[in-house]
């Protein structure tokens, strides 16, 4: 039975790592996907994993219908064994409503890939159409590390490493500490609900006068 699959986690995960690989596996037993991603770092069009691996992509507009596009791929004659889409979290409900039915009608595997949460821990509404619609809800199995160590669960947004929580849902960008532009770092929830990043903490810990968090 083909399935919808939403591969969740945080950032830096390996979401898309795994997307790759993915593809590398079908393509490799003469299958042909057909690959959506929004928003990729990478650009337009791009699928790209922080491991250097990148492949082409159909950009998905803010209005495009998933399941036409399929039909017409389709119906010109031309080949699609399965669906990726990466970065589902930017896509809208309707657009994981059409990917549920790429799977009933067409009979084809879809497997999506994106991070549930925003910055502030509010479910994105397409990862959130996706927990309600997926057959399967995967958890990826390399861990994503908070600063302290623990498990990461949650996405935070900083600014010269301080973490913010007032903003856009949607600010593309990368795991990284940049003094002026926009960045972001993955916490355990503890970490997030105290709003305290690796550069926050590492101040602290240099600073003789700060107590012991407490447990509030
Ligand atoms: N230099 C590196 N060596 C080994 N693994 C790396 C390196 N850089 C990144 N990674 C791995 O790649 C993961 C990020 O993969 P990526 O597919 O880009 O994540 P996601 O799509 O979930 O944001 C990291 O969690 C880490 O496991
Ligand atoms: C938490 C959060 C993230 N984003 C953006 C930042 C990145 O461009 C993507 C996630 O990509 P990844 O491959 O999973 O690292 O999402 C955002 O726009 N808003 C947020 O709150």
């Amino acid at each position: 039975m083909p399935e919808l699959v939403f591969f969740s986690g945080t950032m830096d995960c390996g979401k898309s790592t795994l997307a790759l690989q993915i593809e590398h596996n079908r393509s490799a037993r003469g299958l042909v996907g057909m690959i959506f991603t929004r928003n990729d770092r990478a650009g337009e069009g791009k699928l790209s994993s922080r491991l250097g691996l990148v492949t082409d992509a159909v950009e998905v507009g803010e209005r495009a219908d998933l399941y036409a596009h399929l039909v017409d791929h389709l119906s010109q004659g031309r080949r699609a064994d399965y669906v990726i889409a990466d970065e589902a979290q930017f896509l809208a409900p309707e657009q994981i409503d059409q990917l549920a039915r790429v799977v009933d009608d067409l009979d084809l595997d879809v497997y999506a890939f994106g991070i549930t949460t925003d910055f502030r821990s509010k479910l994105f509404p397409g990862s959130q159409r996706l927990v309600e619609l997926a057959d399967r809800v995967e958890v990826l199995q390399v861990e994503a590390l908070c600063w302290c160590g623990a498990r990461a669960t949650h996405n935070a947004r900083t600014v010269g490493g301080v973490m913010v929580v007032e903003g856009a849902q949607v600010v593309v960008g990368d795991v990284t500490d940049s003094a002026d532009e926009v960045g972001y770092e993955v916490l355990c929830r503890r970490h997030h609900r105290r709003r305290m990043t690796a550069s926050t903490a590492r101040a602290a810990a240099l600073s003789p006068d700060v107590l012991p968090v407490s447990s509030a």
